[in-house]
């Protein structure tokens, strides 16, 4: 499938600092990626580039068919509508209801008719599941709904890309899956969405691509692809989780017993001379005879 995003030797820089070198990566439409590394790795740096809030001055990039080193002033606005923004910074307007924050960036996009902005509203809302929290003010709304509005507000104008940086920073964490399940639900509807995050316990719940900031320049991380860690959810999947473990750690007891056994049950075939050797190095062996 053709790439939405590509990067090809690209420098990640802010102000005169370069953060990441090297950078290469394709994305195709629909992919669900995740972008991890230290605090100060160069994630939201890396973001930042894509929707051309930063520059990109070496290397090539592409996105949603914009050329990132070429773009002209005048593009910035039309590429910025292939991505839905999803960062800590791009805040609600705390003077204003939900309807009101959608309306304001429909309107500012171009949108006039009264009716149709308010079937897109309408539309978002249900789709991120606050169709009653309308008339609410951003103070009115939990951290989890907050961020779910964000998210409303970065669908309007149906982006291809969805780019989130820490969405689910201040949240807790059953929100924090809410959150990234409609985020895996958007990708399945055919959109690309990238998520910066440090909660791995995500990424093996929602399994994606995984992109890693490390050393000063980016690398496709396939560690992710072991297999998931299963959090329970409810009370009898706890209690069974338990009795998997228990049963394990009593078979690996009974495995560990039984190969002690066979090491002080078998027969002597040091040769006489080396004995006194290996006697010396035995002393693990002599704590076996305890069990
Ligand atoms: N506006 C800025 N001006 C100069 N340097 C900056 C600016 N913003 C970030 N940096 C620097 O760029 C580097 C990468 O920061 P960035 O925010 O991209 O990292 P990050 O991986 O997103 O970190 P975090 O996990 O904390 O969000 C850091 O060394 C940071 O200090």
């Amino acid at each position: 499938m053709e790439a939405i995003i590509k990067l090809e030797n690209a420098v990640i820089r802010q102000q005169q600092n370069t953060i990441l070198k090297e950078v290469s990566l394709e994305i195709a439409e629909g992919e669900f990626v995740y972008l991890v590394g230290r605090v100060g790795s160069g994630k939201t740096s890396l973001l930042k580039t894509l929707y051309a809030e930063l520059p990109l001055k070496y290397g090539n990039g592409e996105i949603a068919g914009y050329k990132l080193n070429k773009l002209k002033k005048s593009q910035v606005a039309y590429l910025r509508r292939k991505c839905g923004i999803v960062f800590q910074d791009f805040k609600l307007l705390t003077d204003r209801n939900v309807y009101a924050n959608l309306e304001f960036v429909l309107k500012a996009t171009g949108w006039k008719d009264r009716k149709a902005i308010r079937e897109r509203i309408n539309e978002v809302l249900e789709k991120v599941g606050l169709p009653d929290k309308r008339d609410k003010f951003p103070h009115q709304l939990s951290g989890g709904e907050q961020q779910r509005v964000v998210l409303a507000r970065a669908l309007l104008n149906a982006p291809p890309i969805i780019l989130a940086d820490e969405p689910t920073g201040n949240i807790d964490p059953e929100t924090a899956y809410q959150l990234v399940e409609l985020l895996k639900d958007i990708c399945d509807s055919g959109k690309t969405v990238i998520i910066a995050t440090h909660q791995y316990d995500l990424i093996h719940r929602f399994p994606g691509r995984v992109f890693r900031c490390e050393n000063g320049t980016l690398h496709e991380d396939f560690s992710f692809a072991l297999p998931p860690v299963i959090i329970p959810e409810t009370e009898a999947e706890t209690e069974i989780l338990t009795e998997i473990e228990e049963t394990e750690t009593e078979m690996e007891i009974k495995v560990e017993v039984s190969i002690d056994a066979e090491v002080i049950n078998e027969p002597e075939k040091t040769p006489e001379k080396d004995k006194k050797k290996d006697d010396d190095n035995d002393s693990d062996i002599v704590g076996f005879e305890l069990i």
